[in-house]
């Protein structure tokens, strides 16, 4: 079992840390760390936000275990040095197209969430969010228009072989539950969004089981806060599905506590190749000060034992101890707690 560390930077390293302890803490046999470099760390070392060993470590590995990204020293450098680039240059070179970001209340734990606990118990969502195009990947530029004033511009698109490949990854992921997907777009403006909805309910002409819905995206966040219960899948594009798994979050309670798993074709020797992070960035306003929440880190392992290694009993052993350290009382400050990064991930190794 070969996996890529790449902790990046801020709370990237702290957190990684404490994710690495815990899988090395299930005493699985054969596994093998190689560590990378990443995002801003890496440009100040090598230059370039994604150096080529890094990737060719990651191509190499079976998995990458990823921590975050992200330097407000880096702003202002090119966008093409910019940290990010680290984690969009990984998921495109691998095809690492579906992004699976579950958003989950824990029974027993609805006072966690912001929502009232009536509304907070009921959400149980995947966010199938697709990551290799749309705007994030379309020409952009800076130009000078007519008024002589800077125009910034990104072009937004999706092609129908794009959509119909994520739609099924949706459709695959709603069969482990109860079937129900809701495409998340806005085709009432945009066309990318209208070729979006069209593909995906030709796609699931051949998926009589699923139940498909489609929701414009701003009337879908509204309703993740006052009816989340109506929502298995949640189907959507790069830029939508990182707002809303955002949002998602928070209803949750952090962001501190949402894995993400990010997979593509490829399959290894043990299962599917696939990235695995939380769905939070850098963190810079806590970084270095042992706050950051690792949980978030440490579902992604769970996420990672479960799609790349077929590990089921390990990863459910992971999100049972990370369950019951949040039932005891073990929290971040982002949870209102008082427990630092290092004791979080120390509770999660003890209730392993
Ligand atoms: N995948 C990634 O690497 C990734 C994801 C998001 C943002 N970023 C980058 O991270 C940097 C900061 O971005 P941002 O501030 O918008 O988003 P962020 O997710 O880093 O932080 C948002 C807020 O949530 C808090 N937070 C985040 N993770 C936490 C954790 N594990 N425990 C406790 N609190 C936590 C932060 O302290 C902050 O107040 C930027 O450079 C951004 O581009 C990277
Ligand atoms: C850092 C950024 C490029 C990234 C994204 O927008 O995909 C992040 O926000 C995420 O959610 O993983
Ligand atoms: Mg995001």
């Amino acid at each position: 079992m070969r996996i890529a560390v790449l902790p990046g930077d801020g709370i990237g390293p702290e957190v990684t840390r404490e994710a690495v302890l815990v899988l090395e803490a299930l005493g699985l046999p054969g596994l093998t760390l190689f560590d990378g470099d990443v995002g801003g760390i890496a440009y100040k070392r090598h230059g370039h936000p994604l150096p080529e060993e890094t990737l060719t470590i990651a191509k190499a590995c079976d998995a990458v275990l990823f921590g975050a990204v992200g330097d407000p020293d880096c702003d202002k450098l090119d966008r093409h040095l910019r940290p990010e680039q680290a984690v969009l240059g990984l998921r495109k070179e691998l095809g690492l197209f579906a992004n699976l970001r579950p958003a989950k209340v824990f029974a027993g734990l609805e006072h966690l969430s912001p929502l009232k606990p009536e509304i907070a118990r009921d959400l149980d969502l995947l966010i199938v969010r697709e990551l290799t195009g749309d705007v994030y990947f379309g020409k952009k530029g800076i130009r000078q228009n007519e008024s002589d004033e800077r125009e910034g511009w990104d072009m937004m698109s999706y092609s129908e072989s794009e959509v119909r490949r994520i739609a099924r990854v949706a459709f695959r992921s709603a069969r482990l539950g109860d079937c129900r997907v809701c495409s998340a777009d806005k085709a009432n403006v945009l066309e990318t969004s209208q070729v979006w909805r069209d593909t995906v309910i030709d796609a699931a002409s051949a998926h009589p089981d699923i139940d498909l819905t489609h929701m414009y995206v701003d009337n879908a966040a509204m309703q993740i806060i006052t009816n989340p219960a109506q929502f298995g899948v949640i189907l959507t594009g790069n830029l939508f599905g990182d707002i809303l798994s955002d949002l998602a979050s928070a209803a949750v309670g952090s962001i501190g506590l949402l894995p993400s798993a990010s997979v593509g074709d490829r399959k290894t020797e043990h299962g599917l190749f696939g990235l695995y992070e939380p769905i939070h960035g850098s963190a810079p306003d806590i970084a270095g000060q042992g706050k950051a929440n690792p949980m978030a880190t440490i579902l992604s392992v769970a996420m990672m034992l479960r799609n790349s290694f077929g590990k089921e009993a390990e990863a459910a052993r992971i999100e049972h101890a990370v369950e019951t350290a949040l039932a005891d009382g073990i929290r971040g400050g982002d949870l209102g707690g008082t427990h630092g990064c290092e004791a979080i991930g120390a509770a999660v190794r003890e209730r392993l």
